[in-house]
């Protein structure tokens, strides 16, 4: 495919999340009928429309219409590229660009527009990150990191920077976090490379990381990941310490391709059904990476951005709380409870953390930390609690 087509290829699929598509369904959706793409016009698509998707509110105003090809001449306006160069209409090129088309499009000016953000989000996340807010916003608009995190029951960072370069990967030692290595190359090779193959590397988030390493561990302790899902912060846990490291989620199907990651990184992780573990438990540390926004992390998945609403807030908000007294049930007398989210949000971080302190007898804080969305991190948060009796 030319540049030109996987711009029109884009502005397709743009238009069908437009009609409430998934950005995921829409994209598989064209890849099946797109035979004659190859792998690298299928990352180049999926590129456009993933970006198209972060900056989706200022695209539009500086393309001067909220459809696929607006937003698509606005992505290439906000990138210093004349539109005109690929809306050519030869083969299968976007179609020039009308009068109306040429004249339409103007700087983003309303803070939802600017910030690439939901109205009705901006005071509550400006209320959360202060003056970091802008800034924020502006890299929930850029494309995530690629971080590792080093196993090293398989081996040390040096290791792992020399068999991934073997696979074209390249990678370099990430400051603040003790196993992480973030990504300079080739990260679409990383699922295929021998060292990911073999459990020497996962694919993890430096802060998401950074968040687990403050959970201090001891040989012989037993930890329960209470919302596991697909077992990252699990793994992470599993691969630091001698430690019994036990799965639970509500939703169990979440937990499915955790038995295969556990057995490739070499750290036996025993999931566990809701039924089971008031007689497994107590436990020395209870996990709970609860769900929330994602707000951190919106730049992986931009779709939360645009489809979260009020309504859902208040009601993940309710979530947390009710997992946060299920899971502190299983922490035993002296041990820890772990709340984690990767949101930024106040209502679903700090707010919780003291609705828990005022409300959980026998409970003392130990820890708090926010990490910010970053260059090389997502935004993430973690309160510690000690069940002091
Ligand atoms: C943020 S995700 C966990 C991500 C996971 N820890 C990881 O590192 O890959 C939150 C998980 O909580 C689970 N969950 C939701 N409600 C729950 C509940 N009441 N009890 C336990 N788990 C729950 C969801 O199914 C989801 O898998």
């Amino acid at each position: 495919m030319t540049p030109a087509a996987q711009v029109q290829a884009a502005i397709e699929i743009l238009d069908r999340i437009d009609g409430g598509m998934a950005t995921e369904k829409a994209l598989t959706g064209w890849a099946r009928g797109a035979r004659y793409a190859g792998s690298r016009d299928r990352a180049a698509v999926r590129d456009h429309v993933f970006q198209a998707r972060r900056c989706w509110r200022s695209y539009a105003c500086l393309g001067g219409a909220e459809t696929g090809r607006g937003r698509m001449i606005g992505a290439l306006r906000a990138s210093g590229i004349d539109p005109a160069t690929l809306f050519t209409g030869e083969g299968y090129a976007p179609a020039p660009l009308d009068a109306d088309e040429r004249e339409a499009g103007a700087p983003p000016r309303v803070d939802g527009d600017r910030l690439n953000l939901p109205d009705w989000l901006v005071g509550a996340f400006r209320a959360s990150l202060g003056d970091a807010a802008e800034e924020a916003a502006q890299l929930l608009c850029a494309r995530a990191p690629a971080t590792l995190r080093v196993n090293r029951r398989k081996g040390d960072i040096g290791a792992a920077q020399e068999m991934l370069a073997r696979d074209g990967v390249r990678a370099v030692p990430l400051d603040g976090v003790r196993f992480g290595l973030q990504v300079t190359d080739n990260e679409r090779r990383i699922a295929s490379s021998s060292s990911y193959l073999n459990g020497l590397v996962e694919l993890q988030d430096a802060s998401s990381q950074a968040a687990m390493e403050t959970i201090p561990l001891e040989p012989g302790q037993r930890i329960l990941d209470y919302c596991a899902g697909g077992g990252g912060k699990a793994l992470a846990l599993a691969a630091r310490e001698d430690v019994e490291v036990f799965a639970h989620d509500a939703n169990p199907d979440r937990m499915r391709d955790l038995p295969v990651r556990a057995a490739r990184a070499d750290a036996p992780i025993t999931l566990l059904a809701t039924e089971r573990l008031a007689e497994t438990g107590p436990f020395d540390i209870v996990l709970c990476d609860v769900p929330c926004s994602g707000s951190g992390a919106w730049r992986r998945s931009p779709d939360g951005k645009w489809l979260l609403e009020n309504k859902d807030l208040e009601a993940v908000v309710h979530v947390q709380r009710e997992i946060l007294t299920e899971a502190a049930a299983l922490v035993a007398p002296g041990g820890r409870l772990v709340y984690a989210t990767c949101s930024v949000l106040q209502s679903e971080n700090e707010e919780q953390a003291a609705w828990f302190a005022h409300h959980g007898e026998g409970w003392s804080p130990l820890l708090e930390r926010r990490w910010p969305i970053s260059r090389t991190g997502d935004g993430f948060y973690v309160a510690h609690f000690r069940r002091d009796c």
